[in-house]
């Protein structure tokens, strides 16, 4: 069998003087390496993108992290340039690749950013700065070089006993994840189950109620240790089956 496609929808960054449409390479090796899956990485177009014809070609969507902040007038909220930086193409592109991908049954794990895209795109808001509240923890990037220091796993999460991802991981309760993260779901959506927490009370995992199949968001990397740290690697297996599964599906 041909490998089944994910879509990964692309951030604009700027390099050289220009714009470039960009994915990190951990979540590509991720996906190709422990899902067994192809991604297929789609433009952050803030116009014209039309996501069934995506939609229509892959059997999975992998929605990344990055950098960049939702912008706050998509869930209502007053912003300024401090909320930045901001990357309206990739907002335009994700969440309705988001709300299409769940309307049609279609595999997804949204990670970091793409847990909160997952979060607006169903309604819900985003909480900023979360390290600033009283009683929070400061789930920022730590200030270091080195990208494995990044991305080191140094937080336990609590994951919900009889949730989607303790299936996935056929565990719940403690484990250890990473992060990199000055913002977090404020109110959550009303089809969000929450999944996974931390110590504080900042929302860590969610699963799409009534999800037709395979439909999860973290706040945490697993793509980034995805190879070698336990958790992390069930994960994009279990989406990987259910990729699989879902191309199985369209052929039969
Ligand atoms: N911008 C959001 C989401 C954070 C996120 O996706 N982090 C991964 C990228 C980390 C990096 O390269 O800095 C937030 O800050 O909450």
């Amino acid at each position: 069998m041909t490998l089944p496609l994910i879509a990964i929808p692309a951030d604009i960054r700027h390099l050289d003087k220009a714009d470039w449409h960009a994915v990190q390479t951990q979540y590509v090796n991720a996906a190709v390496r422990v899902s067994g899956v192809l991604p297929v990485l789609v433009p952050a177009l803030e116009r014209g993108m039309d996501v069934d014809a995506v939609l229509d070609r892959v059997d999975g969507v992998l929605i990344s992290g990055s950098a960049s902040n939702v912008h706050p007038s998509l869930y209502g909220d007053e912003w300024t340039e401090a909320d930045g930086p901001f990357d309206p193409a990739r907002d335009a592109t994700s969440l309705e690749l988001i709300r299409r991908a769940i309307d049609r049954g279609i595999p997804l794990i949204a990670i970091c950013r793409g847990l909160q895209e997952l979060n607006v795109a169903l309604g819900g808001t985003l909480a900023r700065e979360i390290q600033d509240q009283p009683g929070m923890w400061d789930h920022r990037r730590p200030p270091v070089e080195s990208r494995d220091e990044m991305y080191a796993i140094r937080q336990p999460v609590f994951i919900a006993e009889g949730s989607c991802i303790a299936r996935y991981l056929g565990q719940s309760g403690e484990i250890q994840v990473n992060s990199l993260h000055r913002q977090a779901i404020g109110t959550k959506a009303p089809r969000l189950q929450v999944e996974a927490s931390a110590a504080d009370g900042t929302v860590e995992a969610v699963s799409v109620i009534d999800a037709k199949g395979f439909a999860v968001g973290v706040q945490w990397h697993p793509e980034y240790w995805a190879e070698n740290d336990a958790p992390s690697r069930k994960l994009f297996e279990a989406f990987g089956d259910a990729v699989r599964a879902h191309a199985n599906g369209r052929r039969s």
